[in-house]
């Protein structure tokens, strides 16, 4: 490592220096041992700015994970064991060095993830609110007494904790929602071996990083970096692996999909958050101005790439035009787009070519069935490579072929807002609902009334009234339909990671 907090790991220049450069690593953590794959292959990160590559990671092998999942087994034998109150403070001493060391770690972010620095220290805070959370919750996850049928019973559950936690993240959150999940169940007294996504590998290792300061046994946390060519192998050995009980997994419906039939030919547990495709309603009360930040909170955060983005927008047509007229007047107000390393900019580049082309391909379909470009991208070539800037469509007042649009039934999952007229309550909550998703979901009124009606009639697990951000720690965030099924976070969140078991005494 050099000592001016360069680290020998880097490929490539970057305006940040490290305090603590040891936090970028490119190897895996397994069994408390950081180590290679056995295979000596690496696969490259890329920093979505520029798209050069920025590091080297070990790409770990279904033998190698094998191995990882020995380890987690092994160490959950005794870290079950361990007194709630001592894993407790572990868990704070993981939140605190995480804590202490949050530019680092937004820094990792920025380089990985292409997240303005201001907005990866909001990530790592986020992501430390987890941990507290959990914190919080770990010496209450009791059981219950309960009053037995037969005289000379008595009945009292309990509970334990699973075994092995198989975690598989996406690489569009890579603090958040690895705290969320892997500090969730090794606050409930189990051990994980953890898949990071390979876009985004070194964000989980540096978290493992901290995580090895924070006192935890060996074995605890495993996480075993892999490319996009090994992941199904990978992925395949955590759902055979007869030491996994638990899987949980955040990403695309259809991999979760597939990661879930898996699961069941062995009855494992499964977490699954998937994806969305939040319908966001405008009604003709609504204030404008608490409206048009409501959307660019839910639209453009993390440039359109969180699966609570909003994604299907209705507007009421009799307001249409003027809610585009104060978009169009907040955007500059509210986004900044620059140098993510630039403390001022908010507003960054996708994670990767492939996110520019999907954003493309739904900016082509709105413009062929007549929506207007209002502000943003036109679809030509882009100043640097995955930088889309803040862009807004707008249907004319009598659109009305919603269903044939791409984003009717797929995430954009960038930063593309068109807006689409409608004219009564229950057409807005039918187009809503006919989707085989159900994440988040968004509308602003000022009626009362219709604050509760629509907000109970909507299809999602989630639901932001004249809000858009449902995102915190304290509620259970998780989708019904194909979103998913748990949830994370809430104040049940670590009962997903035990098992109940009743206990009947004979007198
Ligand atoms: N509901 C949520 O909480 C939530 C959060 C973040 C992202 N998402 C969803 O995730 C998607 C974006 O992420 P993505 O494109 O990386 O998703 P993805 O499903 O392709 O990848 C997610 C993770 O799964 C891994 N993976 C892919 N194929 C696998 C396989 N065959 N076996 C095992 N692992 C496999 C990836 O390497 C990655 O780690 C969006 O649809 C988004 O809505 C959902
Ligand atoms: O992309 C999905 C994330 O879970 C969204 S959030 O950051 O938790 O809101």
């Amino acid at each position: 490592m050099a000592a001016n907090g360069t680290s020998s790991v880097l490929k490539k220049e970057i305006p940040y220096k490290f305090k603590d450069p040891s936090l970028l690593d490119t190897r895996a953590f397994v069994g408390g041992e950081w180590i290679n794959s056995s295979t000596g292959k690496t696969f490259p990160v890329l920093d979505p700015e520029d798209d050069k590559v920025a590091a080297e990671v070990t790409d770990m092998s279904r033998k190698d994970v094998a191995a990882a999942i020995e380890a987690a087994h092994e160490a959950f034998q005794s870290y079950k064991k361990i007194p709630h109150r001592t894993r407790r403070f572990m868990v704070r001493a993981w939140a605190d060095a995480i804590k202490a060391n949050r530019e680092d770690l937004a820094a990792i972010c920025t380089l990985e993830l292409g997240k303005p620095y201001s907005e990866s220290l909001g990530t790592v805070k986020y992501g430390t609110d987890y941990l507290d959370w959990f914190d919080g919750l770990i010496e209450r996850l009791g059981g219950e007494t309960i009053p037995a049928a037969k005289q000379d019973n008595r009945v009292i559950t309990i509970r334990q904790p699973q075994g092995v936690v198989a975690a598989i993240t996406p690489w569009n959150s890579p603090i958040a929602m690895i705290t969320r999940k892997v500090g969730a169940a090794i606050a409930a007294g189990n051990t994980v071996v953890c898949k990071p996504a390979p876009e985004t590998p070194l964000c989980a290792i540096a978290l493992a990083k901290l995580f090895e300061r924070a006192g935890f046994p060996k074995g605890v946390l495993n996480i075993v970096p892999c490319s996009a060519e090994n992941t199904p192998e990978c992925g395949d050995e955590m759902t055979s692996s007869k030491f996994v009980k638990h899987l949980s997994f955040t990403g695309s419906t259809p991999v979760g999909k597939l990661l879930n039939t898996e699961c069941a030919k062995s009855l494992k547990r499964t977490s699954m958050e998937l994806g969305g495709n939040a319908p966001f309603i405008v009604f003709e009360d609504a204030d404008m101005k608490k409206a048009a930040d409501g959307l660019i909170a839910s639209k453009f955060r993390s440039s359109g790439q969180t699966c609570v983005c909003a994604n299907r927008i209705l507007v009421h047509k009799d307001v249409i035009n003027d809610f585009r007229d104060m978009v169009l007047k907040r955007l500059p107000e509210v986004l900044v787009s620059g140098s993510v390393w630039d403390k001022k900019t908010n507003f960054g580049p996708l994670y990767s070519s492939k996110g520019v082309e999907k954003v493309k391909r739904h900016l082509e379909d709105f413009k062929s069935k007549g929506a207007t470009i209002h502000a943003g991208w036109e679809g030509g070539k882009l100043d640097s490579p995955n930088m889309i800037p803040p862009t807004l469509l707008v249907h004319s007042p009598e659109f009305a072929d919603r269903k044939a649009l791409q984003v009717s039934t797929e995430e954009t999952f960038g930063p593309l807002a068109s807006l689409m007229p409608f004219t009564e309550e229950a057409e807005a909550i039918k187009y809503a609902n006919e989707i085989n998703v159900g994440l988040a979901s968004y509308f602003f009124t000022k009626d009362h009334s219709r604050m509760w009606r629509v907000a109970e009639a909507l299809e999602t697990g989630m639901v932001g009234v004249q809000v858009g951000l449902v995102s915190a720690v304290e509620q259970p965030f998780g989708g019904i339909k194909e979103s998913g099924m748990g949830r994370e976070g809430g104040g049940n969140c670590l009962e997903e990671y035990t098992e109940i078991k009743s206990i009947t005494f004979g007198l």
